[in-house]
């Protein structure tokens, strides 16, 4: 990840700066003017770099201000550029390296992190690019004025430089705490907000009003001692420069009583030792910031690069055009990540289109895997699974519905939710057509604006059944040649539950499969049920053969 890129901004921004520290040595030069042509008593002289003193403030500002807009804009650029990396990156990574990373880790490098960069980074470097260029273009009259001097200040310059290195390690260390501590609070007040209904039920606001405290204080406090230990290493160096400026300045002053250095020259001197040691400090203080930002910029990097050696779906799978005729899984086994039991254990089965299945078991048992595995969300399991003859590791099919369990909505309309903000006339149609039907009508009349209500953050504005009559319309809405569903009934009422099967029922041609905990007879609508114990398939077959024990069955209400 390239976190510092040479554009024409940037060299127009060195441009500008190499232009104001020229024009900034102009006015100590006029300075020395003035002075020995004011004690000579040449008055003309004196006024023509009076004025000159006073073109150098004016050009110097009207640089400085263009320069700073440069500045700002170029950080802007960078910081979108970094921000819209990191999203990408967390978009595009597939859902097993989602799962392996953590939330709270992103939100905190986007939202957070970012803001640390802005300051610790880019306007500290272009800060050391702009003094490094004044610095250098002072030294450089100051030898031409007075070598001596100069000499004398980088010796000795050199030597206290070290003082700074003292503390780089010590400010790492501490920037990496802070960086986790901020990451500790996203996490904290991320799981607050979502948990907002069950903290309030079980009265649990003062624990976690303390937990929060720790945490805040936790935070701010690595963050003073972060703070605390730049100033100890700023204060540490700048007086020490401070004792260089006057050790500089007895030597001019011990030049001028010899009369080798005239008054004016002083002057001049003094000034151009402004423009050498402020910068000096000013480079060693943000160095340091500099270094304090590393480990956010190892963490950006870690992301953004690592993540490009993985696979991402969109890039490394085709899409599969033809329509699903079957979809094979041989011998598939998966554990998830760092865990080491096997979620599923060899199973091997073939779905076929225009079938109807169903998938029960137990808590646990691996049926919203089998899902996950076959709408292609998980990808880094063992053993086959072909769709028609194509190897699902390089295809994925395009025209699937998918209803988890969670019933997730963005927070629009209706109607967004249901298009994924794909409108047009043809797909009104559709929908208008879909909401006709007994199972979905009660949705538009709930609310007065109808399909353009705005759902809420995840649906809140709904209620769970709702939310999941949502999900499954716009499933449909797919057209999908493949549909999978878990639980979709969880949140249904009995009457909308039972209406479920009917629907099903009339997607003729197309491959359904179905995880539920609804024992009862309406699975007879399901051409084959399958039952996973375990991670494996321990039974199969139609209803009569399945539930030959009719005591596993639950009474229809
Ligand atoms: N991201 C994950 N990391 C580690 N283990 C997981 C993860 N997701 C699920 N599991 C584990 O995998 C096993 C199977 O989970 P799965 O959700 O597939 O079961 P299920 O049959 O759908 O259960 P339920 O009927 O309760 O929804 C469980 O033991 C679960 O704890």
């Amino acid at each position: 990840m390239k976190f510092f890129k040479i554009d024409f901004q940037l060299i127009g921004l060195l441009l500008i700066n190499l232009m104001i520290s020229i024009v900034s040595i102009l006015f100590p030069l006029s300075l020395m003017k003035i002075t020995d042509y004011l004690i000579k008593g040449n008055l003309n002289k004196f006024y023509y770099f009076l004025s000159l003193a006073f073109v150098s403030i004016a050009i110097q500002m009207t640089l400085t201000y263009f320069g700073g807009k440069i500045n700002n804009s170029y950080i802007k650029n960078r910081l979108i550029s970094i921000r819209e990396k990191i999203y990408n990156s967390l978009m595009k990574s597939d859902y097993a390296t989602f799962k392996r990373k953590k939330k709270d880790e992103y939100l905190s490098l986007i939202l957070t992190n970012t803001q640390l960069l802005e300051n610790d980074y880019y306007k500290s470097l272009l800060n050391v690019i702009t003094k490094a260029i004044l610095l250098t273009t002072s030294l450089i009259t100051l030898f031409i004025l007075n070598s001596l001097i100069t000499v004398s200040l980088l010796i000795i310059f050199g030597l206290i430089s070290v003082f700074p290195l003292l503390f780089s390690n010590k400010i790492v260390k501490l920037q990496k705490e802070f960086i986790s501590s901020t990451e500790e609070h996203t996490r904290s007040l991320a799981e607050s907000l979502s948990g907002f209904e069950v903290i309030k039920v079980n009265r649990i606001t003062k624990p976690l009003m303390e937990k929060y405290k720790a945490v805040i204080e936790e935070m701010e406090h690595t963050g003073m001692k972060l703070g605390n230990t730049i100033i100890l290493a700023n204060v540490v160096f700048g007086s020490s420069t401070m004792l260089l400026f006057l050790l500089i300045f007895l030597i001019g002053g011990y030049s001028v009583s010899q009369g080798t250095l005239t008054i004016g020259t002083l002057i001049a001197t003094t000034q151009l030792l402004m423009y050498v040691i402020e910068p000096a400090i000013s480079i060693t203080q943000e160095i340091n910031t500099i270094k304090s930002s590393k480990p956010i910029r190892e963490k950006i990097t870690e992301i953004v690069f690592s993540d490009k050696e993985e696979k991402y779906i969109d890039e490394s799978f085709f899409p599969l055009k033809e329509d699903v005729c079957e979809i094979r899984l041989d011998k598939v086994c998966y554990k998830y990540p760092g865990e080491n039991m096997n979620v599923l254990n060899n199973f091997s089965y073939s779905f076929k289109k225009g079938k109807k299945y169903a998938i029960i078991g137990g808590n646990g048992s691996g049926k919203s895997t089998l899902l996950k595995i076959i709408a292609n969300l998980i990808t880094d399991y063992s053993g086959n699974i072909h769709i028609n003859s194509h190897d699902m590791k390089v295809v994925f099919i395009e025209n699937i519905g998918y209803i988890d369990q969670y019933n997730f909505l963005f927070n629009a309309s209706i109607l967004d939710n249901l298009l994924l903000f794909n409108e047009n006339k043809i797909r009104m149609r559709e929908v208008e057509a879909l909401f006709e039907r007994k199972f979905f009508a009660p949705l538009l009349t709930t609310h007065n604006e109808g399909l353009n209500f705005i759902v809420g953050d995840n649906g809140e504005n709904l209620s769970g059944g709702q939310k999941q009559k949502i999900c499954i319309a716009r499933a449909l809405l797919k057209n999908p040649s493949i549909l999978l569903l878990d639980e979709p009934n969880s949140a249904l009422d009995v009457e909308s539950s039972n209406q479920i099967e009917g629907i099903l029922g009339e997607l003729n041609d197309i491959l359904c499969i179905m995880v539920t905990h609804k024992l009862d007879e309406s699975l007879k609508e399901f051409d084959e049920i399958l039952v996973l114990e375990n991670g494996q398939l321990i039974n199969h077959g139609s209803y009569e053969k399945v539930f030959l024990d009719k005591s596993l069955l639950v009474p229809v209400s």
